[in-house]
């Protein structure tokens, strides 16, 4: 089976009330690691790779891997490019075989975004690809660009409407609170819910999209301060909010932070408990086991897309 599109996926998700879950891949051990998970679940994911990770890991192999992991699972995934910031780096994308891109110009001026959104829109659907945009600002880092809280701007729910209307994308992320990295909240955890069901009601049947929504759990955290590391006050969104969000228009969230934690934090404890090991099966094979373990709770505790990839088929 190709790699599809997230069109079926966010339909299917849309009408069962669940989302699907879309990942960060930056090499070989995350990926498997998630598509063990997916094919334990019987799951649809969807694979990101950011413009970090296409650096890091290079474009090429990044489509190379996640389509062994088609051959082997004959899974639905699909491959997105995760914050595209221009024309030109979603254009590559298309060109290069993924089947989904995000054009974030939520940087920009409304009518900028759309503009540009519009322009990426045009050339993706012409080629049978699907795209996200984003309208609001979270707060965190996202490469280079590092929103402080006071700067983040929350989706207006009427532009939410006109963007849509006048770019014509397939789905939208929105800024309702949650934020990119392990650091979310300072105190109690806190979403937008209200700003969210107006906007699931203002825009029927439209897949909404939840960025920077990794549940940062505690075990990791401390796991990873036990073993040498040095992250306090780590803290992410409630997983109750999650399946909150799920019931809405919220059909894809993204989890990157929750991977890197997971992995860290048993690569850390190898090497604590095994100062004379040095060969990388030994450490990245339990990381890679924790990134199954964590996305396959995420699929099926939290985002409730366990048992549909046949229905995708
Ligand atoms: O939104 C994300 C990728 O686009 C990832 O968010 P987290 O940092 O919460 O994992
Ligand atoms: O949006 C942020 C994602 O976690 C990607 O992070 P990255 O740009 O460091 O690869
Ligand atoms: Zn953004
Ligand atoms: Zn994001």
């Amino acid at each position: 089976m190709p790699l599809v599109t997230t069109k079926e996926m966010f339909k299917l998700a849309y009408e069962g009330n669940f989302a699907i879950g879309a990942f960060n891949v930056n090499n070989m051990e995350i990926v498997q690691g998630i598509v063990a998970a997916a094919k334990a679940e019987n799951a649809p994911v969807i694979l990101q790779a950011s413009a970090g990770a296409r650096k890091y890991a290079n474009s090429v192999y990044l489509r190379k891997l996640v389509e062994a992991a088609i051959e082997d699972t004959n899974l639905p995934i699909a491959l997105h490019l995760d914050h595209g910031d221009s024309f030109e780096i979603c254009k590559q994308c298309i060109d290069d075989g993924f089947t989904s891109v995000m054009i974030d110009g939520s940087h920009h001026p409304f009518e900028e975004n759309i503009e540009l959104t519009r322009k990426v829109v045009e050339y993706a659907h012409e080629r049978g690809v699907t795209v996200e945009a984003e309208l609001g600002q979270l707060a965190g880092i996202e490469d280079d660009v590092n929103v402080s809280a006071e700067n983040a701007t929350y989706t207006n729910p009427d532009q939410a409407v006109e963007f849509v209307e006048r770019t014509g994308v397939d789905s939208l992320a929105i800024a309702i609170g949650t934020s990119h990295g392990a650091y979310k909240f300072q105190g109690k955890a806190k979403l937008d819910f209200e700003r969210l069901e107006k906007i699931t009601k203002m825009l029927p049947n439209f897949p909404l999209v939840l960025h920077g929504a990794s549940s940062v759990p505690q075990e990791y955290v401390q796991m990873c301060n036990q073993y040498g590391g040095n992250i306090p006050g780590a803290k992410g969104v409630p997983e109750e909010m999650l399946r909150e969000a799920a019931k809405y228009g919220v059909c894809k969230i993204n989890v990157d932070t929750d991977l890197r934690l997971a992995m860290t934090s048993a690569v850390r404890k190898l090497f604590t408990e095994n100062p004379a090991e040095f060969d990388p099966r030994k450490y990245l094979g339990p990381g890679r086991d924790a990134i199954q373990k964590i996305v396959q709770h995420k699929i099926k505790n939290v985002f409730g897309s366990s048992g549909v990839a046949s229905k995708l088929k």
